[in-house]
């Protein structure tokens, strides 16, 4: 940017319906109403049915229109679910309607008309069952943006409190996402184990530094084994594959250090050493980062010319209520949904299109 030009304001960011059954709904009417007053913007694609009784709502042909309405009504552009949904009962028959909204967002971040997409949840085996072929949004909006193959999946909570303990967040970035554990594994053999740890070492490196602003991001690497493999006693892939690839990053000038046991790697001292940590399958990154911080963990896509977040949970169809219920208190032993996470991943996107807008 040249010295002295004013940033143009960003566009408002989207946010999805995700699964019409799920909290997506009430997750997002929390959302709007502690937003309303100072921001970020934001427009729902989703059915307005679903919000009936709880929040204003006024549909929107446009995102741009998002900002005048946004303060007395959640600004929609309309995408009908063509069954009636009942919140609990999974229902493939609106899966359409799911896909549309992730669809047209996408798409409306592409033409420039949104900052960012925050999706929220969907259930992936519902929209398995309605014909849906990718494993989650990473992998959709990856190929709805041409860059199928380029997505990186990392997770993030911020630094809290334990006690009185200050403790540092985490950031993950995941080797391989939604396949079998038997299938990552096969993935981190050999020669090909080796490359694909090298991209992502280095696409999360340029990720960090264009999107977070880190200028040397440090780059811990997980072992696969117990004990990173204790020299080959519990396990070669540390030796052969893990060791090689980091040293060839090394030797590229990047900041990284591994294979760490995955046992120990998390702790808060740990932590404070890196900026993220490279874990080569989904739940070795993803249960310290649920453990840590679910309530305000983040789900970042990296990698795509567009921004996506979406909040670090699923749909939780157990705790799903009505909207006559949104916003009552909760009975004793009752749960219910928690809009942090949603209001963390809007933030982030707000804070990566800032990050982005300014390069
Ligand atoms: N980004 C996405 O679209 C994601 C979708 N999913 C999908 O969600 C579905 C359900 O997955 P689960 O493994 O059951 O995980 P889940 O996150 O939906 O639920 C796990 C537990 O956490 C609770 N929980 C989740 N979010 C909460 C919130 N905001 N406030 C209060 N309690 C909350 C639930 O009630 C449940 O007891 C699956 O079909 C999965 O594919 C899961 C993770 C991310
Ligand atoms: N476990 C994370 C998850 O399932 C999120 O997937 P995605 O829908 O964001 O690709």
């Amino acid at each position: 940017m040249a010295l002295g030009t004013v940033p143009a304001p960003l566009p408002p960011l989207a946010v999805t319906m995700g699964d019409p059954a799920g909290i997506g709904p009430e997750i997002t009417a929390a959302l709007w109403r502690q937003t309303r007053g100072q921001g970020p913007v934001f427009c729902w694609y989703g059915d307005p049915a679903l919000m009936a009784g709880a929040i204003p709502t006024q549909a929107i042909t446009h995102p741009s229109q998002a900002a005048c309405v946004f303060a007395n009504a959640l600004p929609v552009m309309v995408v009908r679910c063509p069954e009636p949904v009942t919140p609990g009962t999974l229902d493939s028959a609106n899966s359409p309607a799911v896909v549309a909204a992730i669809t047209q967002a996408t798409q409306a971040a592409l033409a420039g008309d949104v900052a960012g997409v925050v999706t929220a949840p969907i259930a992936k085996h519902v929209l398995k069952a309605a014909g849906f072929s990718f494993p989650g949004h990473t992998e959709f909006i990856a190929s709805l943006t041409g860059q199928g193959g380029e997505e990186l999946m990392m997770l993030a909570c911020p630094p809290r409190a334990w006690g009185h303990t200050p403790q540092p967040g985490l950031r993950v970035v995941l080797a391989t996402i939604h396949t079998s554990l038997a299938s990552a594994v096969a993935a981190l053999q050999g020669e090909g184990g080796r490359a694909r740890i090298m991209d992502v070492a280095r696409r999360t490196v340029a990720a960090l530094k264009r999107d977070f602003g880190l200028p040397r991001p440090r780059l811990w690497v997980a072992g696969l084994n117990p004990h990173a493999g204790e020299d080959g006693m519990m396990g070669c892939e540390e030796r052969d594959v893990i060791s090689p690839a980091l040293e060839a990053l090394k030797a590229e000038g990047l900041d990284v250090e591994g294979p760490m046991p995955p046992d120990t790697m998390f702790t808060p001292a740990a932590r404070a050493r890196y900026d993220a940590a490279l874990c080569l399958y989904h739940d070795q990154g993803l249960i310290p980062l649920k453990t840590l911080g679910m309530e305000e963990g983040v789900n970042i896509t990296l990698g795509l010319d567009v921004v996506r977040t979406s909040p670090d949970h699923g749909t939780a169809f157990d705790i799903a209520r009505p909207p006559s219920q949104w916003g009552s208190p909760a009975q004793a032993g009752q749960r219910v949904a928690d809009a942090r996470s949603l209001h963390q991943a809007l933030l982030t996107a707000q804070a990566i299109a800032k990050a982005r807008s300014t390069h």
